[in-house]
């Protein structure tokens, strides 16, 4: 329950609606409790005025009592309708303020929520699934949104209709009053077990539905290896399997809720059973009237729904507290990269890493040992290397997704720490390895968000990746769609508009991590050469399988297992004979095969 408190700040940033809310409960209510009194009215009129009008017989004045007696039992019942009408007014209204407030909250919550995962660090999103991340901004706050919506809505409700209809009972008679409330402590923790238990078995359905999901997602996602490999067979009886679990797991809570309402029915019956009983000795000792009766009934069927929601209500909140429990461990973990300093400045682009160790905080593995470089202003370096030899980690170092363990990375001769993060990456063209692009238009994923970028800049970044002619060969051009509801790319075409999309931002620092392995070497020199003309001036660091890119580069680092094995120009590390020449050998003769 304390993690719902996280909801306060909330709560007082909309107070205006609840306070609204709670006046238009109160008046709601009231117009609810009116009507019963006036049925009493009107059944004790009748009653009482029935002897005296069956007295009258055969006279002429039992036909005007008849009138009288008829216009008010009319009165009565437009003046029941009004109540109503209003009623349902101010019901509208209680909506429009604790409805809309829980809405706006829902929309803060979810934007903080999102907004605090992207200060988050790369490896915290190593650490948890993309399903759970999603579940905590979706559906951990749909359920809070219940407790701030309807569940406080009808929580509300009955703390005011209990002090307005009891309080009013009792004026009438408290004995009845204590026999008509009997049955419905039973019927509030009944209606909470029965609730409870369909919560869990809801729950349990909802995960199996998840899975379900995941498993059809992966399975079409992956259609083209399931028919290659001809499991169509073998993935139909997967899913069946799943299918089989969720109906079962259906069932079981088809089962507890068909037991939900004869239970609540049989409570009422209860309750109803005992007010006539009960209130009918009372008539008889001359305590009550008839009209006190029914007003009893209806006071006993407005606080139904009520006490039925107490139970709901009760299991809503609990829900939600767990879910906010679960959305404040995310929003509790803050982020170990941060900037005291925070300088802006425009970069020069040298780069020094100073003895620098570095671990993987979520794997342990030892990804950099003792690690000293230097890369001056406006140089470009390869960095050649074995697979999983720290080539992508350099990378992930220089755009600070981690900070090293041990040792300091020096940007223009100034720690790396003290920058301003977001300035710093703003210019950095940073193209990963896993080229990642975005379900939208070719121009919007150069774009990418920097609305103010001139389209002569996007073309030109598209020139000098060498996607023009692909581009222009699409029918949409530019606005060609990609991803799921368009078209998809090539390895090597992707590639390509990922590196457009790095250099039309213009960066001080560009990394290619390996992204030129899909491009023929053909197309692969185009790109480098374009890239030193508009990389003059500024640091590239091209990271490299293949020996082809790093031909180019003012310097070659070649890596080996977190360490620096060797450095120099394609020329002297030729003359070195060493892992460089080598590796230069190997891919020239497969070249040339
Ligand atoms: N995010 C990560 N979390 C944990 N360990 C990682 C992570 N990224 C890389 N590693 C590990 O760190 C080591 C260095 O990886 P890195 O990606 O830097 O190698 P690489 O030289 O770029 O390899 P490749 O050429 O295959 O991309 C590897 O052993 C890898 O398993």
């Amino acid at each position: 329950m304390k993690a719902l408190k996280y909801l306060n700040q909330y709560l007082l940033k909309y107070k205006w609606y609840l306070i609204l809310g709670i006046i238009f409960t109160v008046i709601s209510n009231l117009f609810g409790i009116i009507p019963a009194q006036l049925v009493r009215y009107a059944l004790d009129l009748v009653i009482d005025t029935l002897d005296i009008y069956y007295l009258f017989s055969g006279s002429v004045l039992q036909s005007k009592m008849y009138d009288i007696f008829a216009f008010s039992i009319l009165l009565y019942g437009l003046l029941i309708l009004a109540m109503a009408l209003l009623k349902g007014i101010f019901l509208f209204l209680v909506r429009q303020t604790i409805i809309v407030m829980s809405r706006h909250i829902e929309f803060d919550l979810k934007n903080d929520v999102y907004q605090h995962y992207q200060t988050l660090p790369t490896s915290f999103f190593r650490q948890h699934s993309t399903g759970d991340l999603m579940a905590r901004i979706s559906e951990d706050v749909s359920n809070v949104r219940i407790y701030v919506g309807p569940a406080l809505m009808y929580g509300i409700n009955l703390i005011v209709l209990f002090i307005l209809v009891i309080s009013y009972m009792l004026t009438v008679n408290v004995k009845l009053t204590f026999y008509v409330l009997l049955p419905l402590p039973l019927l509030s923790i009944s209606v909470y077990i029965v609730n409870s238990m369909i919560m869990k078995r809801s729950q349990e359905i909802q995960k199996q539905l998840s899975g379900l999901s995941t498993y059809v997602q992966e399975a079409f996602s992956g259609i083209r290896v399931i028919k290659s490999f001809v499991q169509e067979k073998h993935s139909f009886t997967n899913f069946k399997n799943e299918a089989e679990d969720f109906k079962n797991k259906s069932l079981k809570l088809t089962k507890v809720d068909s037991f939900f309402f004869p239970i609540i029915l049989l409570l009422i019956g209860l309750s109803n059973i005992l007010i006539i009983y009960v209130g009918g000795k009372e008539i008889i000792n001359g305590n009550l009237t008839p009209g006190n009766i029914t007003e009893f009934i209806l006071y006993v069927n407005m606080l139904t729904w009520p006490v039925m929601a107490l139970g709901w209500t009760t299991s809503q909140i609990q829900r939600a507290a767990s879910s906010q429990q679960r959305i404040n461990e995310f929003l509790d973990v803050k982020t170990t990269l941060v900037s005291e300093k925070n300088i802006v400045h425009p970069l020069d682009g040298s780069i020094t890493f100073k003895n620098i160790n570095f671990i993987y905080p979520d794997s342990g593995i030892q990804a950099l040992e003792n690690f000293d470089l230097t890369v001056k202003k406006g140089e470009t370096v390869a960095i050649l290397g074995t697979t999983g030899s720290g080539k992508s980690t350099l990378a992930h170092l220089i755009c600070r997704l981690y900070d090293p363990t041990e040792g300091e990375i020096l940007i223009d001769n100034l720690p790396l720490k003290d920058y301003n993060i977001q300035e710093y990456r703003r210019q950095i063209g940073y193209v990963p390895q896993d080229v990642f692009l975005f379900s939208d238009s070719i121009e919007n994923n150069v774009r990418f968000g920097t609305t103010d970028m001139p389209f002569e800049r996007i073309e030109q970044a598209v020139k000098d990746a060498d996607l023009y002619n692909n581009i222009k060969n699409f029918p949409l051009g530019y606005g060609t769609m990609l991803g799921e509801r368009g078209i998809t790319l090539s390895g090597g075409q992707k590639q390509r508009l990922s590196i457009a999309r790095a250099i039309a931002r213009d960066p001080k620092i560009l990394i290619l991590d390996d992204c030129l392995s899909a491009v023929d070497t053909n197309t692969e020199n185009i790109i480098l050469n374009n890239l030193k003309r508009i990389m003059d001036q500024r640091t590239s660091i091209i990271i490299s399988h293949r020996v082809s890119s790093a031909k180019l580069a003012d310097r070659i680092v070649v890596l080996d297992d977190g360490k620096i094995i060797e450095q120099g120009t394609h020329q002297e590390l030729i003359n070195k004979n060493g892992s460089y020449k080598e590796l230069y050998d190997k891919q020239l003769m497969a070249e040339e095969v």
